[in-house]
């Protein structure tokens, strides 16, 4: 017999709390640090297993419960608790973007149902085993995983790879009731779009996106219309990716406690490169940091371009998150703690120089 599973896959104290959290597992203003405390640190098994449950994908592919259950419960267990960014909030955070992404209405019906289940698991998957540390230290510091994977895309290899691994544990085969046909296409999605979230893909993947808007067809329905596999897994490298990068689009609160912890995670990165003698990462340096300047940069740099563009693509249903993003970058920059307003044209150029050291070139 099919044992009962709880409700949201894991076992929580207060019931109520719980229901009125996950209430909002479809909304942009989903708090998955409130689930990780009510759920005593399992928010990924949590909101995996409630949104697959939720769009049917378990009973379309037949998908046992507990297997699901087992399977994320190891996922989530593989993910770093101490790594104050890189953990399985982040995971789960990731997983409901990308479902409520998924849910644009410029999107309806445009992707099959193995590639929505394929863009779930790779934002479930995306960032396991993360070390807190980024590509360029695993290079420069000739790590095991950067000899493993030859300096390329060192991270996500390394998520990609011990995920599926992870699938050939004892009762943990989600996948063994697709057919080897929809097994191998989910693969190839799922290994495309975890190496997409590698930030050195940043550029290319975004210009792939504003050609893509600037052709955009659309069905007489205002829905997209993408009619060839490269269109489509273009969209969904670029969707996950915005997902990944969604901090800055989400209320203000919950962006700050992004930022706080993002932030703990660079600089201990910093602490690590000064000890070992390295050039101190750009951000990385606790002693020289300015956090509101780095989010503004952040933000002007990264985000607001690619999701202004997204924005673009699925036009109107992305606006409250552009306007989001629009409105927390002024409250970051009126937070830059006021330097005296310069008195004279040359302490003007002299800031703005200043702010050029922020802005460094991406990795190529
Ligand atoms: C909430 O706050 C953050 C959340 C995530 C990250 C993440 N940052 N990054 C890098 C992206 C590119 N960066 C910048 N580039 C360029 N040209 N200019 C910049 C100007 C100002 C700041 C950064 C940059 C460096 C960092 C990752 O690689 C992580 C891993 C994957 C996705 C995003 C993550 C940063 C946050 O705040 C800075
Ligand atoms: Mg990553
Ligand atoms: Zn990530």
């Amino acid at each position: 017999t099919q044992d009962v599973v709880p409700r949201f896959g894991v076992s929580y104290e207060k019931e109520e709390d719980m229901e009125n959290e996950m209430a909002n597992v479809d909304r942009w203003g989903f708090d998955a640090f409130k689930i990780d405390h009510l759920t005593n640190h399992k928010p990924l098994t949590a909101v995996t297993f409630t949104i697959l449950q939720e769009r049917g994908l378990l009973k379309t592919f037949q998908i046992p419960q507990k297997t699901l259950i087992a399977y994320v419960m190891t996922l989530e267990g593989n993910y770093n608790k101490d790594v104050k960014y890189h953990n399985q909030i982040h995971a789960a955070d990731v997983v409901q973007s990308t479902n409520y992404l998924l849910s644009a209405p410029a999107l309806e019906n445009v992707f099959t149902d193995i590639e929505i289940l394929a863009a779930l698991f790779a934002a479930a998957i995306h960032d396991v085993r993360h070390p807190g540390l980024n590509n360029q230290f695993l290079i420069a510091s000739s790590s095991e995983l950067a000899i493993l994977y030859n300096d390329e895309s060192v991270l996500e290899n390394h998520s990609v790879a011990v995920a599926f691994k992870l699938l050939q544990l004892e009762n943990c085969s989600l996948f063994e009731t697709l057919t080897k046909k929809q097994l191998q296409q989910l693969r190839r999605l799922v290994i495309d779009m975890v190496l997409a979230t590698d930030m050195s893909k940043h550029m290319s993947l975004l210009a792939d996106l504003k050609t893509m808007v600037e052709s955009k067809k659309v069905a007489g329905s205002g829905v997209l219309l993408l009619d060839n596999y490269n269109d489509r897994m273009m969209v969904l490298k670029n969707l996950v990716h915005c997902a990944d990068l969604g901090n800055p689009t989400k209320p203000l609160d919950i962006y700050r406690k992004w930022t706080e912890r993002v932030m703990e995670e660079f600089f201990l990165q910093g602490d690590l490169e000064r000890q070992k003698g390295m050039e101190v990462s750009p951000m990385m340096d606790r002693y020289n940091a300015s956090v509101e300047k780095s989010q503004v940069g952040f933000i002007d740099f990264i985000v607001h371009p690619l999701w202004e563009t997204w924005a673009d693509l699925v036009y109107p249903d992305a606006q409250e998150l552009l306007d989001n993003l629009e409105e927390n970058r002024d409250w970051y920059s009126s937070q830059i703690r006021n330097s005296p307003t310069p008195t004279s044209e040359e302490d003007t150029i002299k800031e703005t120089d200043e702010d050029e050291k922020f802005q460094f070139e991406m990795s190529p």
